[in-house]
């Protein structure tokens, strides 16, 4: 028989979002990972009967910066946890005319210009590279969008999230440099995270809500932090809106995801099993356990 699995949703929330009120059987604790200390407590609780595992990304009190996040700690932590899917509620600056303030990103695309984070899980002594073609999972994103239009909230399937390693915003230059690019809205969290995930074989899907034009737009003041709480304090609101449409959706048991994000490691890992380190495999129990434990 094909395996099933009873999906257990967690939510990683960004600027603005440090806890999910409506949660039931709520409970936080502390989860111990190998790769040091997540963010925070993690909250357990359900959402109409389905298991929810949410983490504040920055700490509740927002007291960690972008560059100083644990990721791997935080991936680390929600797969022990248990979680087999990470919905990412993102505060984001918009680079496209088309996506003002207010409008909710279901990303697909990603491009990393971070370089002061710790980007993988594999070391020396376990080698894996796994696919980043398709960082999203497709599964969780018509979820998303079913949900979105379901509970007639402004949003957008498609488009390509930019993260800069921060934590100043951008100069006007590169603003304009990532809009030639292509790119529909800045950020600076997404990435390493969404490659750990992938890594951890969780499905990832990233809602970027927007909150301002960055600096790039010649009707509309540059990018502040006040701006930025003033519009993530109403889109607070409706992503917990989201998320309870979403989840019950995500929640019914299922077969493997078709698009393979929970086997992404098959053909990744390329130290043979006589060559890796006893000690780096142990810390990658969770993460890998599935191939490594059976080696
Ligand atoms: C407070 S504005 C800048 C801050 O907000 C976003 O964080 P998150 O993705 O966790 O919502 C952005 O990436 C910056 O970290
Ligand atoms: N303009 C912007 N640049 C980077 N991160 C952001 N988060 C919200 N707005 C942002």
């Amino acid at each position: 028989m094909s395996e099933q699995i009873t999906p257990v949703i967690g939510l990683i929330g960004g600027s603005g979002l440090y806890d999910i009120e409506g949660l039931e059987d709520r409970r936080w604790e502390r989860v111990e990972s190998p790769w040091g200390e997540p963010s925070d407590e993690l909250l357990f609780g359900t959402l109409a009967g389905v298991r929810c595992v949410f983490l504040p990304r920055h700490g509740r009190g927002h007291r960690v910066p972008p560059s100083e996040l644990n990721y791997r700690a935080n991936i680390d932590a929600m797969k022990r946890a248990g979680c087999t899917e990470i919905l990412s509620l993102s505060a984001v600056g918009s680079l496209n005319g088309d996506l003002p303030p207010g409008t909710f990103v279901i990303v697909d695309q990603f491009i990393d210009r971070t370089f002061a984070r710790k980007k993988s899980f594999f070391e020396t002594g376990c080698v894996a590279h796994v696919s980043m073609a398709h960082p999203l999972c497709p599964r969780l994103g018509d979820a998303l969008e079913e949900a979105a239009r379901g509970i007639g909230l402004k949003h957008r399937r498609g488009g390509t999230y930019l993260v800069m390693e921060g934590p100043q915003f951008s100069t006007k230059a590169e603003s304009e440099l990532y809009r030639a690019w292509g790119c529909d809205v800045i950020g600076m969290t997404n990435m390493p995270e969404a490659k750990l995930a992938r890594e951890a074989e969780l499905c990832y899907a990233t809602v970027a809500m927007v909150t301002d034009y960055d600096c790039w737009h010649p009707d509309h003041d540059h990018v502040t932090v006040d701006a930025v709480v003033k519009v993530l304090l109403e889109n607070a609101g409706r992503a917990k809106d989201l998320v309870r449409a979403v989840v019950p959706m995500l929640g019914k048991p299922r077969g493997l995801c078709p698009s393979g994000c929970d086997r992404a490691l098959d053909a990744a890992i390329v130290t043979p099993p006589e060559k890796r380190d006893p000690a780096l495999v142990a810390k990658l129990d969770a993460v890998a356990g599935r191939l490594l434990r059976a080696a």
